[in-house]
């Protein structure tokens, strides 16, 4: 299926933007008018988190995509089959009554998780990733692995048997390495072997960074090397971090990289090659957890990241290849279904809010305040 650009549809364009686009009047409607029409995407790498955050966060992801890989990396973390089973109750729970989103389940590896772990979920039909945070290197990852080639090899030759991906934060945690380096040092020391102790595990390495990953991604098998791609790493380079003073909303792990990396990304996913596809890393935080003396990773950006997108593949003069990353590209490589509703994106101004405020709390989306100029809709 290939995607539609339609130019112009003006009757069209003026009906939705009067009645179905969040806070936009007509009179903001610009020229020339512009309608996508994609395959619903999916999310392949998302946070949903629990309790209030949960509540607040969740209608933003089903609004405009149909499935996510929900990370595990709750405190406690979705360490087996039973927690991701209610953990996915609760995320249904907290759906809009009228939402056919779907939550694909993902299990936190630890020093200790057992081969018997990934039968059961792999039976369980609601697992569908391991996912492998080395200890200490992201937010919430002090469960995580300590040494994968000493702990986990047994586990990980059961999800080759049982044909189960496994996702990486793909950094190391030694405080040596320099923070700009750790993903490069990472793919050297462990995937690179990993993948050449183990050719038949599915691998995904989760929001790449730099022209090092996208060339091992390239190098590696299609099918069972691929990588997810965030709206921050194609659209911003470690400048944004320090743009007027410090940005604590533009933080995230890994950490944006230089320019010459960004560049190297949008490259890759606008090229069409099936190893990339779309996965936003949408991390909320409240707003006191991010603007505080030690401000946590991680960036909002599930509000905005379908507009986020359609803008780098426009730039890039590459429309016609964004439906495949957003919506093929991931289910090929899982081995699941395409879906088969549409949405669309309309070419018109609109504004991010600036902020969600909730009784718990204010979350920041990414690119707060500004105008974007794709909006998805609904008709
Ligand atoms: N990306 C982030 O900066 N943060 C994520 C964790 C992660 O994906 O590494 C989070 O859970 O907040
Ligand atoms: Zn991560
Ligand atoms: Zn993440």
């Amino acid at each position: 299926m290939i995607n539609t650009l339609v130019l112009p549809r003006p009757s069209k364009a003026l009906k939705f933007s009067s009645t179905t686009l969040d806070g936009l009047g007509k009179s903001k409607y610009r020229s020339p008018k512009m309608e996508l029409t994609l395959t619903q995407p999916d999310d392949w790498h998302l946070h949903l988190r629990d309790g209030d955050l949960l509540q607040a966060v969740a209608p933003h992801s089903a609004n405009h995509f149909g499935r996510a890989i929900v990370m595990p990396n709750l405190k406690p973390p979705i360490t087996t089959t039973a927690l991701a089973i209610a953990y996915r109750e609760s995320i249904l729970k907290a759906l809009p009554a009228d939402s056919n989103f779907t939550p694909l389940m993902t299990l936190y590896l630890t020093d200790t998780t057992s081969p018997e772990e990934i039968k059961l979920a792999r039976r369980s039909g609601v697992v569908f990733a391991v996912k492998l945070y080395p200890a200490g290197a992201t937010t919430n990852s002090q469960d995580g692995v300590t040494d994968l080639f000493g702990k986990c090899l047994p586990v990980l030759e059961e999800m080759v048997e049982q044909n189960m991906p496994l996702l990486v934060h793909g950094e190391v945690t030694d405080s040596t390495v320099d923070v700009f380096d750790r993903e490069k040092v990472f793919i050297d020391t462990v995937l690179q072997p990993l993948i050449q102790r183990l050719p038949s595990l599915k691998v995904v390495m989760e929001h790449i960074t730099t022209m090092d990953a996208v060339s091992f991604v390239e190098s590696g098998e299609e099918g069972f090397l691929a990588a997810t791609v965030t709206p921050q790493h194609l659209l911003l380079n470690r400048n944004a971090l320090f743009q007027g003073g410090l940005q604590p909303h533009s933080y995230c792990l890994p950490v944006l990289k230089r320019e010459i990396h960004r560049q190297a990304i949008v490259s890759a996913v606008t090229s069409g090659s099936k190893r990339f596809f779309l996965g936003t890393d949408s991390a909320p935080h409240e707003r006191r957890r991010k603007e505080c003396p030690c401000g946590c990773a991680g960036i909002y950006n599930a509000p905005v990241a379908l507009s986020l997108y359609a803008k780098v593949f426009e730039e890039a003069g590459a429309l016609d290849k964004l439906e495949a990353f957003t919506s093929f590209n991931g289910p090929d490589f899982y081995g699941l279904p395409r879906n088969t509703s549409k949405i669309k994106l309309m070419k018109t101004s609109w504004k991010v809010p600036e902020s969600f405020s909730f009784s718990f709390g204010d979350i920041i989306p990414m690119f707060a305040g500004e105008t974007l100029q794709w909006q998805p809709c609904f008709s």
